[in-house]
């Protein structure tokens, strides 16, 4: 067992603890002291030294070592210490004025330079004298350092970030001119300790009693503590999801809880009250015992789960919401919560049996109905808004087709057009075509929606154990949606780089995947269009069908159709003209638009329009050659047809041919510009290019379930997760990451300004330097004192130094290789001329193997 707990945590066998043992050292702790004085150098010029808690003696072998031969050093503990060369020592309580008399014998009047402090209640083997508590152990050694060290003297201590850290700092601040709290790198993270090092010393002449009494100096915190818990409590709570703001308000570690790493068994969390505190507080969930390992065996349990609780502090927002959940599901298996409620009858039962207080009685009945009444309301609000973003939704869309009456029926946003629209008609329809089923079940949702709210009015009265569990997962909900929008908050306080990501998320807008277009040109703006023209053309097919199934339908319509030809006949000026002329005129729906207008119910009438096509062709000849006439033809359809038809180009590659279309100037002028610069895009546009796939096929494969998705009453904090993992998987083939990288070495290859700059200053001064040359030869050529040879040579010269390149030659150095018995180092080999350098054989030929590898390797790189 022993061996196994070494491998992690505390006991872990580290690198100072292999130090400690080849140095001699008796514990890994000297490296602390070893690290401090390194840092403040205290020991070096010290001649007296008590180390108090000092067993087994490591701090007093360094003492020992790093302080200057002859001097005192004194070592007190409550265990005896194995004895150490120029060290006295001795056992004992350093809280006691044994120890302190002791300390006085064996210093005489000497005033020591340094008293180190690395003691701790509950490590030693003497734990059980351990009476005082880690601060009030500071404050005694203190009480002793403060006696005995010299003006100017230092004090190291070892204190845990605990509540009183504060108070015994200020305490340390009143008596020593420098204080600095450090935590030297062989302290291990894990353990909560640091080292205070007090340098120069004050030494007053009168210390105030209160410095040293613990009933003083953590006074406040004693009193505070009882009446903080649960602040601290709430604290832990309120900081599962904000370590920063944790940090910045800690108020130290609870006394006696020293360590960094804490685990918590299920069941405590389980059963305790403060779900959140537990798990702000703590690392782990541990599963030790037997009840507990049977809650593994749990479906509820899942592998998620208990990957959750094996550390807690990786976990995000949701996965802690997941854990709340579980623990709440868990709670009901177990029968923790019905106890509770079996409880609450049974203390009503009581309760009844006692006199009642009538007046509580009324006030609780009220507390409670207002309860509901706001969670009905809440209720109510969400529904309302559910419903309008949905109906916004469409609108956008423009579903206005006859498919979409059955859902307009509720939207009071669209009042005044459901006499455009007849939804018994709809429904006969579409069950014909077997499709309404399925639209009920998909989208038909406002219909259900009132029914449910006729149910939920019936069932609210009624808290049965479904609901109570919502509303505690609402609650914890609510509070985890809080505390995550603080989180942001303070993130945007802080943090300068959080900002920027926002801002670029922003930019990247979380709209609709616009589809092909976007994966290709990486903007989503003229993709939009093409999609919008796809969706409202098919939308419009679907009408003609739905026009064309329901000329024959029935007579008794024939006397609505006067009010719904008008609106009919408007919406067509406006609507039709796009169809009727595609390629010159966008039309306005969505990619959503397909999307809907893709789903399996609709089968059957592309098959029927798809049938249709062909008698169609006349007519879309028409359409197209002559706008005006298309139209005319079309309002003689019958009068008892409730949508317009509009004759249509069938053929689909025409339908979502955009080629005389804008496609996005600036997209365009990008891709121009720069290029293909993602991987994907070049991966779809080899394929376009190879004929592997066709525009429509990209086009249709760019709706997919990125690409349509309701954000609306989503959590922000999903949100934001989901923006990081929730988009679409392009592929991503090997020649387009090589197209790619080969444009990137090309790029690379390219001459960077800085070095076109020297090369044209190389280029410049050369010239100059020619010049210069040219006009001293002149002058040289003018000179009369000098014969024409004479003058040939300066001129010669002048002009070896005008196109020279103005740099010196560096000659080279001969490597000359050590034989013979002096292997080089008697004098200069012979017939060796100039700067050599000798080497050994081995050295050459490895050098120049060297060279000739690297030769190869750039040679290899250039092809
Ligand atoms: C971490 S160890 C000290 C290690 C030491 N610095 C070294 O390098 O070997 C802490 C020691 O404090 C001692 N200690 C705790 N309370 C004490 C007290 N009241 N008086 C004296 N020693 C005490 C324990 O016995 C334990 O040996």
């Amino acid at each position: 067992m022993g061996k196994a707990q070494k491998k992690t945590g505390k006991g872990r066998l580290d690198k100072y603890y292999k130090l400690a043992k080849e140095q001699g050292y008796r514990a890994r702790s000297a490296f602390k002291l070893i690290q401090l004085n390194k840092k403040y150098s205290f020991l070096e010029g010290a001649r007296c030294c008590i180390d108090l808690c000092a067993a087994p003696g490591g701090w007093l072998q360094v003492a020992s070592k790093y302080m200057p031969p002859n001097s005192l050093i004194v070592g007190v503990d409550l265990v005896p210490i194995k004895p150490i060369p120029r060290v006295s020592t001795f056992a004992t309580d350093i809280t006691t004025p044994q120890c302190r008399n002791y300390i006085r014998s064996e210093i005489k009047d000497w005033k020591a330079d340094v008293v180190l402090h690395d003691g701790a209640p509950n490590v030693g083997t003497a734990w059980i004298q351990d009476a005082y508590s880690q601060s009030e152990l500071v404050l005694m050694s203190m009480k002793l350092a403060v006696e005995f060290l010299a003006k100017g003297g230092t004090f190291v201590t070892k204190v845990f970030r605990s509540a009183d850290y504060n108070n015994l700092m200020w305490v340390f601040t009143q008596l020593f001119g420098k204080v600095e709290a450090t935590k030297p790198p062989s302290s291990r993270n894990v353990s909560a300790e640091i080292f205070v090092v007090c340098r120069d010393f004050l030494a007053p002449k009168h210390i105030d009693p209160k410095f040293l009494d613990p009933r003083h100096v953590f006074k406040d915190l004693a009193a505070a503590s009882s009446t903080d818990k649960g602040t601290s409590a709430n604290n832990v709570q309120a900081n599962v999801f904000h370590p920063e703001k944790n940090r910045r308000k800690r108020g130290g570690y609870d006394d006696g809880d020293y360590t960094l790493h804490k685990k918590v068994p299920a069941g405590e969390f389980i059963r305790s009250m403060e779900p959140i505190a537990v798990l702000g507080a703590v690392n782990q969930i541990t599963f030790d015992e037997d009840e507990e390992k049977e809650w593994l065996k749990m479906a509820v349990t899942t592998p998620d789960v208990k990957a959750n609780c094996d550390d807690l502090k990786v976990l995000g927002k949701g996965d802690f919401k997941a854990l709340l959940k579980w623990r709440i599901i868990l709670r009901e298996e177990i029968g923790l919560d019905l106890k509770e409620k079996n409880t609450e009858n049974d203390t009503e039962h009581t309760e009844v049996a006692e006199v009642v207080d009538e007046e509580q009685q009324i006030s609780e009945e009220l507390e409670r109905l207002t309860t509901e009444a706001a969670a009905r309301t809440k209720r109510a609000r969400r529904r309302a808004n559910e419903v309008k973003t949905r109906a916004i939704q469409r609108m956008q869309l423009k579903m206005v087709a006859p498919l979409d009456i059955g859902l307009e029926q509720n939207d009071a946003s669209l009042a005044g057009q459901e006499d455009f629209f007849d939804l018994g008609e709809t429904e006969k329809k579409l069950s014909k075509k077997g499709g309404l089923a399925a639209m009920k079940d998909t989208d038909a949702l406002a219909d259900n929606e009132s029914e449910e709210e006729e149910e939920d009015e019936e069932d609210e009265d009624i808290m049965d154990s479904d609901e109570e569990r919502e509303k505690k997962t609402q609650a914890l909900e609510d509070e985890l949606d809080g505390l995550y929008t603080t989180y942001q908050d303070h993130l945007r306080e802080r943090d300068s780089k959080f900002k920027v990501r926002e801002a670029r998320s922003k930019n990247k807008q979380r709209e609709e995947w616009g589809g092909v277009s976007k994966a290709v040109k990486d903007s989503d703006d003229e993709s939009d269009d093409d999609e919008e023209s796809g969706g409202w053309e098919r939308m419009q097919d679907t009408k003609y069908d739905e026009g064309e199934a329901s000329s024959g339908d029935s007579e008794s319509e024939d006397d609505e159709a006067p009010s719904r030809k008008r609106p009919r006949l408007d919406s067509k000026a406006t609507k039709t003209k796009p169809l009727v002329n595609p390629l010159t005129q966008k039309s306005e729906s969505s990619a959503a638009a397909k999307v809907w207008f893709n789903q399996s119910l609709f089968d059957g009438l592309e098959d029927g329009l798809e049938s249709d096509e062909e008698e169609d062709e006349e007519d879309d000849t028409m359409s197209v050659s002559d706008s005006g006439e298309g139209i005319q033809s079309d309002n003689e359809m019958p009068d008892d047809d409730d949508f317009e038809v509009v004759p249509l180009q069938r053929d689909e590659d025409d339908m979502w041919d955009v080629a005389d279309e804008d496609e996005g100037e600036s997209n365009r002028q990008y891709i121009n510009k720069y290029g293909l610069v993602t991987a994907e895009a070049m991966t779809l546009a080899q394929q376009l290019v190879n004929h592997e796939t066709t525009r429509t096929k990209l086009i249709n494969d760019g709706f997919n379930r990125y690409s349509m998705n309701s954000k609306d009453d989503l959590p922000t904090w999903f949100l934001d997760d989901e923006s990081k993992h929730y988009k679409p998987n392009l592929p991503v083939t090997k020649e387009a990451m090589a197209a790619l990288r080969a444009k990137q070495r090309a790029l690379d290859a390219r001459p960077i300004k800085k070095i076109a700059e020297a090369k044209a200053r190389k280029k410049f001064k050369a010239h100059q330097r020619l010049e210069k040359a040219i006009k001293k030869a002149e002058g040289v050529n003018t000179t009369e004192d000098l014969s024409e040879k004479e003058k040939a040579q300066q001129i010669d010269k002048l002009m070896r130094k005008g196109l020279s390149s103005g740099q010196k030659v560096k000659k080279d150095i001969s490597v000359v290789v050590a034989r013979g018995p002096h292997k080089g180092v008697k004098g200069r080999p012979k017939g060796v001329k100039g700067r050599y350098s000798m080497v050994d054989a081995r050295m050459r030929k490895e050098t120049r193997a060297k060279k000739r590898v690297e030769k190869a390797n750039k040679k290899r790189k250039r092809n």
